[in-house]
């Protein structure tokens, strides 16, 4: 029996309609607020997101509701607006919050004009919020399926932690709690700009071994960057970091894996984003981990040729071979 009945979701995108479905396939009640009124109608009247997962008929206890005054009763709170709406979702519903909310922050990403981190910008909106971070390798689409997924859920407080879990947690979706948030948090904005190189690498056709190479010193930067800014090793090395790094590099099912692939293969930036209405976290982000990086000491060439190329600063030619006539080093540095 879980203390949360009933269950808010902020952000009716593929990723917040997905955990909509698992939390109500794990019995809970949810509701879901939407930015959009046409997507709100939809999941009411067809059972289904016909703009963000249009795949998937969605249970009957999940509602959505596009005023989010709505969500004042709810005992937990699931926010998955993308990382640079969130702050602006967040004021709005913080006047409805009650004391000790646990609110589950589900973006990954970096506010690009303050390099808050998402419970930063928590703190600053909604202070009396319990944060939690949920973050690790998961497609909405396997998981609105009921295909197997491990996440990390990350809470200081075991008991909200191990609550939560219990109300979100199936045989098909399980949640693995740990208490480290900087690194839930540092694993799943890093991984996104990465994923971007790692498909530049595949459109330009580098191979698999370029591709690997890429994961691996690409797992360093995030590690650290994580570090320097409190994090665990073993949390960036859990699902949270090294495993969606994998799942995020590995498939153009990815959207920052498939918008590195144009990238690769000539197309511009502006054509990428003009042509889709899903957003692509390590554009915005990828700056904001440059600049972290900046502030905190740490060297990340990967990202920041990611982010060159992404501000127009260099081309993708340029940026490989930059990358590639570095000096040799100590694998470990
Ligand atoms: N899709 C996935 O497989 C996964 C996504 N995530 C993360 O979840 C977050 C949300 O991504 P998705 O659900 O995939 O989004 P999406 O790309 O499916 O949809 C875009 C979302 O942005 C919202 N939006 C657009 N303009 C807005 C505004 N001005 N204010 C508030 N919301 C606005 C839309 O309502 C919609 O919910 C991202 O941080 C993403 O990295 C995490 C795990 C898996
Ligand atoms: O975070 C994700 C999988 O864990 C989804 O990645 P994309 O946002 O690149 O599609």
């Amino acid at each position: 029996m879980s203390d949360y009945q009933t269950i808010g979701v902020i952000g009716a995108g593929a990723w917040g309609t997905a955990l909509a479905q698992t939390a109500a396939k794990a019995g809970r009640d949810v509701l879901l607020w939407s930015f959009e009124q046409d997507v709100a109608d939809a999941i009411n009247t067809k059972r289904q997101n016909t703009v963000f997962l249009p795949e998937v008929t969605l249970e009957p206890s999940i509602e959505a509701v596009t005023a989010i005054s709505d969500l004042d009763a709810c005992e937990a709170v699931l926010a998955v607006a993308p990382a640079q709406h969130l702050r602006r979702v967040l004021e709005t519903f913080a006047p409805y919050a009650r004391d000790g909310l646990p609110l589950v922050l589900c973006a990954k990403g970096i506010e690009q004009s303050s390099l808050s981190l998402m419970t930063d910008v928590l703190g600053e909106t909604i202070p009396r919020a319990i944060p939690a971070v949920l973050s690790g390798p998961s497609f909405a689409i396997d998981t609105a399926q009921g295909l197997p997924t491990a996440v990390t859920l990350a809470c200081a407080d075991e008991t909200v932690g191990n609550d939560l879990i219990a109300a979100l947690g199936t045989s098909r979706f399980r949640p693995y709690l740990v208490t480290d948030l900087v690194g839930a948090e540092i694993g799943g904005a890093v991984k996104n700009v990465l994923a971007i190189a790692c498909g530049i690498s595949e459109g330009k056709g580098l191979g698999k071994s370029a591709h690997a190479a890429l994961i691996s010193r690409g797992f360093a930067e995030m590690t650290r960057l994580g570090v320097a800014m409190g994090a665990r090793r073993e949390t960036l090395a859990g699902l949270c970091g090294l495993g969606d790094l994998v799942l995020t590099c590995s498939s153009p099912q990815s959207r920052n894996m498939s918008c590195g692939l144009a990238l690769g293969r000539g197309v511009s930036l502006d054509d990428i984003l003009a042509s889709r209405r899903a957003v692509t976290e390590g554009v915005a982000s990828a700056p904001a981990v440059v600049a972290l990086a900046k502030r905190h000491g740490v060297e990340m060439p990967i990202c920041e040729a990611v982010d060159d190329i992404l501000a127009g600063r260099t081309g993708v030619d340029d940026a490989i071979e930059a990358l590639l006539s570095r000096p040799f080093t100590l694998e470990t540095a």
